[in-house]
C-alpha cells in the first residue's frame, strides 16, 4: 500500500477494531466473516467477503469501491433485506434477523409516489409503522423545513427538481427517527453541482440528527467530505482493502475540499483504487 498516513488507518485489511476506538457496546453494526454468494453450482456468483466490519454508534462511514464489488449487497445485508451466505451480523448488539423500523434507507431512485404530495410521501412510514399521527406530522413539517422543502409540502413529486425529490426521500427515510441511516448512492442521479450541495446538506443534517450513517458512493470526494471513516473495497467478491479515519474537523463545507489533509486522503484513496486488487 502506498503513501498512507499511518495515524489515519483504522485497518488496512479487515476493518476490525485496529483503531481501538469502539467496543461491542458502542458498535451500531458488526460483521464477522460475512460472505454472500448468489446462486449455486457452476453459476454461483460470490458477491462479497469474507468481510469484518464494525460501525461505531453515531459515526458516518463511507464505503467506496469498484463497480459490482458488492457495495449494495453489503448495504442490503445490513438492512436485513438479504441474508448472508456465511458469517454473522449484529445490529446494536443483537443478531440481525430481518428489516427493522430502526433502519432508514435512501436509494438512488427516490421512489416517491407520483400521486401523493411531498408531505404525504414523507408521512408514508407513519402509516406503515403505525406511528402516532400528530407527532409524525410535526416531525414531517420540521424535516421539510430543515431541508428547505417547507413551501413544497403540497406539491406533487413531478413538480420538484431531482435534488428536491432526493431531499423528500431523505425526509421520509428519517421520519421514524431511525437509529441507523443507510444511503445507497443517494446522489448518483444528480448533476455534479447539486450533488456537492446536497452532500454538504446531508453532512449538516446528519450532525443535527445525531444518528449513525453508512453511505455507499462512487464519488471519493463525497465519501471523504461526509465520512468519519472511508472504507475502500476490493473487486468482487468485495473485501475491505483500507479502512481510514477522516480526521478533518466538522462542520465541513466547500472549503474542506481545499484542506491539505482532504487532498492527502483523496490521493491515498485514489492511488489505492487505481491499483486494482483482483481476487
Ligand atoms: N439478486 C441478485 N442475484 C444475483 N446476483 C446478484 C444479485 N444482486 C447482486 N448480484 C451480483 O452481486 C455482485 C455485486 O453486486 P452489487 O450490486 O452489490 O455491487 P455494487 O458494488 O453495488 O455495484 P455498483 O457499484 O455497480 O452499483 C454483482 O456481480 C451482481 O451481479
Amino acid at each position: 500500500m502506498m503513501g498512507e498516513h499511518p495515524a489515519a488507518i483504522v485497518s488496512s485489511a479487515a476493518g476490525t477494531n485496529a483503531g481501538g476506538s469502539w467496543s461491542s457496546e458502542t458498535a451500531a453494526i458488526e460483521l464477522f466473516g460475512v460472505t454472500k454468494t448468489f446462486g449455486d453450482g457452476p453459476k454461483a456468483t460470490p458477491a462479497l467477503g469474507p468481510l469484518d466490519l464494525a460501525i461505531e454508534t453515531g459515526s458516518f462511514v463511507s464505503i467506496v469501491g469498484p463497480s459490482g464489488c458488492g457495495k449494495s449487497t453489503l448495504l442490503r445485508l445490513i438492512a436485513g433485506l438479504e441474508k448472508p451466505t456465511g458469517g454473522r451480523l449484529r445490529r446494536y448488539g443483537d443478531e440481525l434477523d430481518g428489516p427493522s423500523r430502526k433502519v432508514g434507507i435512501v436509494f438512488q431512485d427516490h421512489v416517491l409516489f407520483p400521486w401523493a404530495s411531498v408531505l404525504e410521501n414523507v408521512m408514508l412510514p407513519a402509516d406503515v409503522l403505525s406511528l402516532p399521527k400528530a407527532a409524525a406530522l410535526e416531525r414531517a413539517h420540521w424535516l421539510l423545513e430543515l431541508t428547505g422543502l417547507k413551501d413544497f409540502a403540497g406539491h406533487k413529486p413531478h413538480m420538484l427538481s431531482g435534488g428536491m425529490k432526493q431531499r423528500a426521500a431523505f425526509c421520509r427515510a428519517v421520519l421514524a427517527d431511525p437509529q441507523l441511516l443507510l444511503l445507497d448512492e443517494p446522489f448518483g442521479a444528480l448533476d455534479a453541482l447539486t450533488r456537492e450541495e446536497l452532500s454538504l446538506e446531508l453532512s449538516r443534517l446528519w450532525q443535527e440528527l445525531g444518528r449513525t450513517a453508512l453511505l455507499i458512493t462512487h464519488d471519493l470526494g463525497e465519501a471523504i467530505l461526509l465520512g468519519d471513516r472511508i472504507v475502500i473495497m476490493s473487486d468482487r467478491p468485495g473485501r475491505i482493502r483500507l479502512d481510514m479515519r477522516v480526521d478533518l474537523p466538522r462542520p465541513r463545507d466547500v472549503h474542506t475540499m481545499k484542506d491539505p489533509r482532504f487532498i492527502e486522503i483523496h490521493q491515498i484513496a485514489r492511488d489505492l483504487l487505481f491499483t486494482r486488487q483482483r481476487n
